[in-house]
């Protein structure tokens, strides 16, 4: 991801309910929170509703805490017919902003939804 993308689509920050047995934040809760960047992108991108229809790749690289300031970054690197792929980055920050680690990095699957929900063609231009 280029520093041109650089602008987190969310910023959040884990509640106590998120904490699991090792006292780091459940990997479902950072996956939720990176199907909604990935589809706010992918939303803008299809100008309409879409759909999450795989994830290609997910990688927990390093815990987060309850502390962290979680940023989630989403670009469209690939439009497909009706298909668009995202690759979403997951950012902690922590010791008061001193630093800022990658925790999660993934490519997603999003597809654009006609009102039936079903595949609905991307505009190639747009
Ligand atoms: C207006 C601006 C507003 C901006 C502000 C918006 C704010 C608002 C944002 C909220 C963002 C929340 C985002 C949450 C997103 C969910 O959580 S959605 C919930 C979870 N997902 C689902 O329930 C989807 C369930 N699946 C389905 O309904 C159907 O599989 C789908 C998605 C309609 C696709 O139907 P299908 O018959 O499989 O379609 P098919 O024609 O075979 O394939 C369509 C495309 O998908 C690809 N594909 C199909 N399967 C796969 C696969 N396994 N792997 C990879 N690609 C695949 C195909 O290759 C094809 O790609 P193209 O060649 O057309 O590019």
């Amino acid at each position: 991801m280029t520093e041109a993308h650089r602008e987190p689509v969310l910023r959040v920050v884990p509640g106590p309910t998120d904490i699991n047995a090792n006292g780091h934040i459940f990997g479902g809760w950072v996956l939720a929170q990176m199907d909604i960047a990935g589809g706010i992108v992918a939303s803008r991108r299809a100008r309409g509703a879409v759909a999450t229809v795989a994830i290609e790749r997910m990688e927990f690289i390093s815990p987060i805490d309850l502390r962290d300031l979680i940023s989630v970054y989403a670009v469209v690197e690939r439009v497909g017919r009706t298909s668009m792929g995202v690759r979403i980055e997951v950012t902690a920050t922590r010791d008061r902003g001193a630093t800022e680690i990658k925790v999660t990095e993934g490519l997603f699957t999003f597809v654009a939804l006609d009102e039936n929900h079903r595949p609905r063609a991307v505009d190639a231009a747009a």
